[in-house]
C-alpha cells in the first residue's frame, strides 16, 4: 500500500531466507490478517447503525467513485497495514502489538472503525469506548482521547500521504465522554505544505448535537525506513 514500505517489505521478502532463529521459533500470529473494526458482539445498536450507514456508503464501487467513502481495515499491528507488512512483523518486535488493538475483551477497550474520504481529505471515526478507558468515573480517559484522536487523524493523513508521524497535537476538552457512549470523530485536512499536513478534528455524540473534544494536529510525512534506523 505504501511505497516505502514496499521497498523495505521487497529487502526481506519471499526470495530471501528469513534467519534461522526466526525461521526455528513458533509463529506466534496468523498468516491472515484480521480486521478489527467490524461488528462484534459488544458492538451496541447505535454503533452497528453508524457502521451501517457508513458501510452503505462505501458499499459499490459506483457508489465509492461518486461518494468516495471507503472502510480503513484495522490490524493488530501496524506493520501488518502496509504492504511487506507480513514480512517485516516477522523480523521486528515480535510481540509489538497496536496500542488501541491490544484489549482482548470485546468491547472493553477501544471499539472503533475509520471511514475516509479520500477525495475529499476527511474521515469519520465511529467510536465506542469501553470500561477499561476510563478517566473520571463513568467517563472516557483524556489520554485515550488523545489515542483515539491521534489514531483517527494518523489514519487520515497515512491514507493520504504515506508513512506519517504526529508532529504535533492540541487538544481542547470540551464535554466529558461517557464511557459506552458512541461518539463520532470527524478528521479533515485544512492544508498540505510539503511534508507537513495540517489536521483538524471534532470528537461529537453520535447525533452531532454535543461538541464533545476538538483537536488539531501536525503531521510529518517521513521515510519509513528512518524508523528502522535506515
Ligand atoms: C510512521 C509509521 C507508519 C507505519 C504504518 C502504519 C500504518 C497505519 C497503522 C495504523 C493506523 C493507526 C495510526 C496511528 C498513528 C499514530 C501516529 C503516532 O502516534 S506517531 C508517534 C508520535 N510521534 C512521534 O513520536 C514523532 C517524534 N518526532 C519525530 O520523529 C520528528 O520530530 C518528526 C518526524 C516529527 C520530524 O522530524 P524531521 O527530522 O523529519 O523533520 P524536522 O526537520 O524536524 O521538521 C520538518 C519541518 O516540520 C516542522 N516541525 C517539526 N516538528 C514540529 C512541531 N512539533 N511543531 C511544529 N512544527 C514542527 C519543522 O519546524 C520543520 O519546518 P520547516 O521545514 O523548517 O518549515
Amino acid at each position: 500500500m505504501w511505497r516505502a514500505a514496499s521497498r523495505l517489505g521487497a529487502a526481506v521478502g519471499p526470495g530471501r531466507q528469513p534467519t534461522r532463529a526466526l525461521a526455528m521459533s513458533p509463529w506466534p500470529f496468523s498468516a491472515t490478517p484480521r480486521d478489527y473494526s467490524v461488528p462484534n458482539e459488544s458492538w451496541s445498536r447505535e454503533m452497528r447503525r453508524l457502521f451501517d450507514h457508513y458501510s452503505c456508503l462505501c458499499d459499490t464501487e459506483e457508489q465509492q467513485q461518486s461518494a468516495g467513502w471507503c472502510k480503513f481495515p484495522s490490524y493488530n499491528r501496524s506493520l501488518k497495514h502496509a504492504a511487506g507488512g507480513k514480512y517485516l512483523s516477522k523480523m521486528v518486535q515480535a510481540k509489538a502489538r497496536l496500542f488501541t488493538r491490544n484489549i482482548e475483551e470485546p468491547g472493553a477497550g477501544f471499539e472503533y472503525a475509520v471511514f475516509l474520504n479520500k477525495q475529499e481529505k476527511t474521515s469519520v471515526t465511529i467510536f465506542q469506548p469501553g470500561h477499561l478507558l476510563e478517566g473520571p468515573p463513568g467517563h472516557l480517559h483524556g489520554g485515550a482521547i488523545a489515542t483515539i484522536i491521534d489514531s483517527s487523524t494518523g489514519t487520515l493523513a497515512g491514507a493520504l500521504l504515506g508513512p506519517s508521524m504526529t508532529a504535533n497535537l492540541n487538544i481542547n476538552y470540551r464535554s466529558p465522554i461517557p464511557l459506552g457512549n458512541v461518539v463520532l470523530i470527524h478528521c479533515k485536512v485544512d492544508q498540505t505544505e510539503g511534508r507537513k499536513t495540517f489536521m483538524s478534528c471534532q470528537i461529537t455524540s453520535s447525533d452531532g448535537d454535543k461538541l464533545h473534544t476538538e483537536a488539531t494536529g501536525l503531521f510529518l510525512s517521513i521515510n519509513l525506513g528512518r524508523l528502522f534506523g535506515a
